[in-house]
């Protein structure tokens, strides 16, 4: 079974202390082991700012286009997402992180799961810790919610009721730019036949994870990381940030690190891996990473969204020809991310059919 549960399983993290975050609650400083070199920010007037697409302009899809290749990541307004849901996913995330440490820890990820409660699984990658804690799931996270609210019933099927209803919109929106960017490159919907009703029984792979990064007690955040620079795997990724602070900030070649300024309502849209591979390269796999703060409680989820198990992306035959060969070999998301477990961002080497790379 090639799925992304299976590479979990075949890449499990060894070190307990890559799991279990900090207990934050009780940090009154920044101890040594969250203590990254200093990480300079660059003046975001001088260099312009992310693409805000309104999708009822009937100018959407250029607009998505541009910004796929020249950002890798824009904002969506009009998206359809009612506004109370996104409010609603935000206060059970913060109820959910302000619960004590031992409680959290009783929804423990596994060493070889992918849902849970633990610290970002690149967190292996990196000699410090991130200032951050995440809850991952993949459809219902009933079996975690009945560990972290053992005595509250109403609070388990409330916290439960609202995920679930949240990744089925988040399902429908995913959907909705997948489609809209492939359009936009001029790409027929046929070639990506698993978007057909009929299919069934192949429905994408998606995983939505809830990012907490907790008040810094140091004045000088610029020692912490939130999470550190990666880019996402998946198609696709739909984030809902909260607006009180501006930590996410993308790097763009030639400029550096700039930030993803919240604006209430809207919604960020990632460029992933596989979509880099799927538009040959057109797409910018956008490189992201997440500062901190000494003010606020910044909690932020992102929807990852990829292809079904056992399907392999490769480059759209309609942007192939001479001049245009293939970049990238047909990997599944599953392949992708046992390469990542080991080779991390350098994963999308291995599959350029110009590079020749030992795995
Ligand atoms: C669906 C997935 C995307 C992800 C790997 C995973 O299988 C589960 C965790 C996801 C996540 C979330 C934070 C950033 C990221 C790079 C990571 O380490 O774990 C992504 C992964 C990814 O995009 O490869
Ligand atoms: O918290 C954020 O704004 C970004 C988190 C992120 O990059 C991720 O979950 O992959
Ligand atoms: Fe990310």
């Amino acid at each position: 079974m090639n799925s992304i549960l299976e590479s979990f399983k075949s890449n499990p993290v060894h070190d307990l202390n890559h799991i279990i975050p900090l207990d934050f609650k009780t940090a009154n400083n920044l101890p040594d082991s969250h203590k990254w070199t200093d990480h300079p920010i660059v003046d975001p007037f001088t260099v312009g700012s992310v693409p805000i697409i309104d999708l009822s302009d009937p100018n959407a899809i250029s607009l998505i286009r541009h910004a796929c290749e020249k950002w890798g990541v824009f904002q969506v307004t009009n998206h359809g997402i009612p506004l109370n849901l996104l409010k609603q996913v935000e206060l059970q995330t913060l109820r959910l992180f302000s619960l004590p440490a031992d409680q959290k820890v009783s929804a423990l990820r596994s060493p070889d799961g992918i849902t849970g409660y633990g610290q970002p699984r690149i967190s292996v990658f990196f000699p410090k810790m991130m200032w951050s804690e995440v809850f991952s799931m993949m459809g219902s996270p009933m079996e975690h919610a009945t560990k972290l609210w053992p005595h509250q019933h109403d609070h388990q099927a409330n916290f439960c009721n609202i995920m679930e209803e949240y990744q089925k919109e988040m399902k429908k929106v995913s959907e909705k730019m997948f489609k809209l960017m492939v359009e936009s490159l001029g790409v027929s919907l046929e070639e990506v036949e698993w978007l057909k009703p009929t299919m069934s029984c192949k429905d994408p792979q998606t995983l939505l994870q809830l990012n907490s990064y907790p008040v810094c007690p140091e004045s000088d955040t610029s020692r912490a990381m939130g999470f550190a620079p990666h880019t996402d795997s998946s198609f696709l990724t739909v984030l809902h940030q909260s607006t009180t602070t501006s930590d996410l900030q993308i790097f763009r070649d030639n400029i550096g690190w700039m930030p993803v300024h919240p604006i209430s309502g809207a919604l960020v849209v990632n460029v992933g891996d596989l979509m880099h591979i799927l538009s040959n390269g057109q797409f910018n796999t956008v490189l992201h990473r997440v500062l901190v703060n000494n003010t606020h409680h910044r909690v932020s989820a992102a929807y990852f969204y990829g292809p079904p198990r056992d399907v392999k992306i490769s480059p759209s035959i309609n942007l192939i020809d001479h001049d245009h060969p293939p970049l990238f070999c047909p990997v599944s998301w599953k392949e992708l991310l046992d390469i990542r477990a080991k080779h991390y961002n350098k994963a999308l080497d291995f599959f350029r059919n110009d590079i020749v790379t030992a795995k």
